[in-house]
């Protein structure tokens, strides 16, 4: 019979409705108490969103269709899914998998960009859930995928469609950003930002985008009093209406599903920014299951299954 390979797909998570909203601070914030000014300010943008965040869905389906694109190569691949911040928790997903009789494993963050504050973390999240349930699984760590032609390409092709949203001939300016994270990453020797201006790079030159004509950006900061790297997106939305820009293309290059931080800090937050400085601003969709982006996942899991079969 041949073996089944276990796929971890792993998310950030989400509260599933607002009462979940303090439970699910606690944990982002390592047991810290969220001061009432913050979790009113974070209710009420989960509620301009729907009340709950649309992540688990979104990871659902991308998870059965790249899994549906692996399982077209004779191996047979088993879908399973863990999140860092909510249930279904990772732990506990892998504890599903040890009752499975899954021996072998392929692990992977729906992130492309490493960091010892987001990849890292989910990656020991596994290693406990195994030692919580004293089990054994050989698991295969995708780490990072920043510069796969894949994913560079579907990002490429959102910039095109946002591009696309303006008449021929007008000035349009594209700002590529991704999740801040404290500055203190730099000092610590984290890869993060120079994956981040690796695929930004990339991006730009697939998309022909000219110097002066696409710049970065980082968004959704957290609030905490250390240093967030930055320009933060709506000072950097700002910035260039006073250096005469009036035509925004804003691509989150960092994220690759909508959630929160792409719907309310992007599609209202900084939306707002721009349109009482008279601007126009267009976000093209986020990949969610994008046609590339499925592949992209498909490959790297394929690679690193290939490796657990030899
Ligand atoms: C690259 C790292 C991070 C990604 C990606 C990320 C995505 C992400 N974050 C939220 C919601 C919140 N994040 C919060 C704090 C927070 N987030 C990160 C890193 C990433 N988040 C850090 C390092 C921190 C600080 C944690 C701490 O110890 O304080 C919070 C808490 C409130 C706040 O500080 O703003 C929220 C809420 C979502 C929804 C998301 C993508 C799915
Ligand atoms: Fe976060
Ligand atoms: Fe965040």
């Amino acid at each position: 019979m041949t073996e089944t390979i276990g796929v971890l797909f792993m998310a950030y998570g989400g509260p599933e409705s607002l009462e979940d909203l303090p439970g699910y601070l606690s944990d982002i914030r390592h047991g810290r108490t969220t001061s009432k000014e913050v979790l009113e300010e974070i209710t009420h943008n989960y509620a301009s969103i729907g009340g709950k965040s649309p992540l688990l869905g979104i990871t659902q389906e991308q998870a059965e269709k790249a899994t549906a694109l692996l399982n077209q190569n004779g191996v047979k691949y088993k879908a399973y899914l863990g999140m860092r911040h909510w249930a279904p928790w990772i732990e506990e997903t892998v504890r599903d998998m040890l009752d499975d009789g899954i021996k072998k494993a392929v692990a992977v963050v729906l992130a492309p960009h490493y960091s010892s504050l987001s990849v890292a973390k989910y990656h020991q999240k596994v290693k406990a859930g195994l030692e919580m349930f004293h089990g054994q699984i050989d698991f295969e760590f995708i780490e990072s995928y920043h510069d796969h032609p894949k994913y560079i390409q579907a990002m490429v092709n959102r910039v095109k469609m946002g591009l696309a949203q303006f008449a021929e001939g007008e000035d349009v300016h594209v700002v590529l950003s991704a999740h801040s994270l404290p500055e203190r990453i730099i000092k610590m020797g984290d890869p993060y930002q120079d994956q981040l201006f690796e695929s930004a790079r990339l991006i730009a030159e697939g998309a022909g985008l000219q110097e002066g004509q696409w710049s970065w950006s980082y968004q959704s900061a957290g609030r905490s009093p250390e240093p967030w790297l930055g320009p933060q997106l709506e000072d950097h939305v700002t910035a260039l209406h006073e250096k005469g820009v009036r035509n925004v293309v804003s691509v989150v290059i960092g994220f690759v599903s909508d959630h929160v931080e792409i719907l309310y800090d992007i599609d209202i937050k900084a939306q707002e920014v721009a349109k009482a400085r008279g601007m126009t601003l267009v976000r093209p969709p986020s990949l969610n299951t994008d046609s590339l982006y499925m592949e992209t996942l498909a490959e790297l899991i394929g690679e690193k299954a290939r490796g657990l079969l030899e």
